[in-house]
């Protein structure tokens, strides 16, 4: 079709009513609607003519950059996102403009936080006169994140925040640091035990409640989710989430880290060096799964493994065989692992918060034994890390979507190893070996990342909204 409005699989387009110059949209011709990138929905205005309010982070790994929009809410409607989960949208209709063409089209509002596109285009908002090529990018050519060069940056709040730590623990070290720092700083702090909270499950209106009471609303919530709690900790956390909570750590990269295999397999994607490591689920392939870390000396390690106690060394391939099988034996998952010996024993923990490392220190097993748990007896003392540490460190908690992680990495002699990333990485430890204040440093963080204005919970608790109008 000659002289066709060429669209490729993903394309710059700029919203003028909504003073948004570039934003990267992925064309999805397998979704209906379109939708946008909006945190802090509000709707405001007349009942009859209501209007939503919303911000969006035009630049995925530049939050600091944010538009406060507004537009006519023209709907609000139940849409299945692609994974599968039901959610109560509003949608609003704004001219979009992609190379020299401007046209009204309808979006749903939704936070795409994870997504690495800000916008999906979908097919009814593709005109007859457009073509779709898939093999093809910005065919109506390419703006730059450079526009947004004069747009002011959000400072970090000022105002007092009301902050959660979801933790079964309130009374240990890191819990009662960090408490301890916000409050220095002016915040309010409570601790929400995990296990006492109840999820009212609405899209409209979700609730979390606690003791048979709903919880306000929070700025921010540090999930310290201990490993006996991943699963329904997650679902506490997605539904602050939804309350409108700015969570230190997302549930899915929580999920991410916590699942070691996968967790391996997201760290190996990025290019992150590990110890050589194989994995098999039948029984038949223990030959394999030695040569495959190159035989013996070998680590195996159980998957549900914590403080070193299901981490054993196998120094001769005979040994490898006995253990695998009993491993085996016992239906238990396990990973086989090249042993790293010049470590000798150590291993460093980089503290990273935020895109660095704030804190580090090295564990050293004591003599005779190759883990350096301090639960195995490990003592923790100063180290300085290499840049080349600092960066794999940094480069393995972005990979897992952590904004706060413990970086657990081997020194070879071939460069750091990351072992594991932990996502409630303890505070004790580190911080008396390095004499940092780590806690502060993420209260800071998350002044620095909280939204402006806390939003209003409409809904249930209010009088009439433009909200209930609008259902
Ligand atoms: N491949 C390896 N080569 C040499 N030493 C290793 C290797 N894997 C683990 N170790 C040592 O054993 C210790 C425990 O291993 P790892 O951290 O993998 O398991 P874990 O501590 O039980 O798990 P978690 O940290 O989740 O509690 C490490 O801190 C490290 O000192
Ligand atoms: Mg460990
Ligand atoms: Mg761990």
């Amino acid at each position: 079709m000659a002289g066709a409005f060429m669209l490729g699989w993903e394309e710059w387009a700029a919203f003028p009513k909504l003073n948004i110059p570039a934003v990267k949209a992925k064309v999805d011709t397998g979704a209906r609607t379109s939708a946008l990138h909006a945190v802090s929905v509000e709707p405001f205005g007349p009942l009859e003519s209501p209007q939503v309010r919303f911000v969006l982070h035009p630049i995925p790994d530049k939050p600091e950059i944010e538009v406060v929009c507004s537009a006519p809410a023209v709907d609000r409607r139940e849409v299945i996102s692609s994974n599968g989960e039901r959610e109560l949208r509003w949608v609003i209709e704004t001219p979009v403009r992609m190379g020299d063409r401007e046209w009204p089209v309808e979006l749903t509002l939704t936070n795409r936080e994870t997504m690495m596109y800000r916008m999906l285009l979908g097919r009814q908002a593709i005109r007859e006169d457009m073509m779709v090529n898939p093999t093809l990018s910005y065919c109506q050519g390419e703006l730059s994140y450079d526009l947004y060069k004069d747009f002011p940056k959000r400072r970090p709040v000022k105002r007092p925040l009301r902050i959660a730590i979801l933790t079964r623990e309130p009374n240990n070290y890191s819990s009662q640091r960090l408490k301890d720092s916000a409050e220095t700083r002016g915040h309010v702090v409570e601790m929400i035990n995990t296990a006492r909270c109840t999820l009212a499950i609405d899209a409209s209106d979700p609730d979390v409640y606690y003791d048979g009471k709903p919880l306000p609303h929070y700025d921010a919530v540090i999930p310290r989710i201990g490993a006996s709690m991943t699963s329904y900790g997650m679902a506490v956390l997605r539904q602050f989430s939804m309350m409108g909570a700015y969570c230190l750590n997302i549930p899915e990269a929580i999920g991410a880290s916590r699942d070691k295999l996968y967790a391996h397999q997201v760290l190996a994607r990025a290019g992150i060096q590990m110890p050589v490591t194989a994995f098999a689920h039948s029984p038949k392939d223990t030959a394999n799964l030695i040569s495959h870390v190159r035989g013996a000396p070998l680590v195996v390690k159980l998957l549900q493994s914590t403080q070193g106690r299901g981490v054993v060394l196998a120094e001769t391939r005979k040994a490898a065989e006995s253990v695998i099988d009993a491993f085996r034996g016992l239906d238990a998952n396990f990973i086989v692992q090249e042993f790293v010996k010049e470590a000798d024993g150590a291993d460093i923990r980089c503290f990273v918060v935020g895109g660095k490392v704030v804190a580090s220190m090295m564990r050293q097993a004591e003599s005779g034994e190759f883990r350096s748990n301090l639960h195995r007896g490990g003592s923790a003392k100063r180290v300085r890390i290499t840049k080349e540490e600092r960066a794999s460190a940094v480069q393995a908690a972005k990979a897992l979507g952590l904004s706060v992680a413990g970086v657990d990495m081997l020194r070879s002699s071939t460069g750091p190893k990351i072992l594991e990333v932990n996502s409630s990485p303890g505070l004790e430890g580190v911080e008396r070996t390095s004499g940092k204040d780590v806690a502060g440093m993420i209260v800071e963080y998350i002044e620095g990342h909280v939204r402006q204005v806390p939003p209003r919970r409409a809904g249930k608790r209010r009088s009439r909204t433009a909200e209930e109008v609008a259902e």
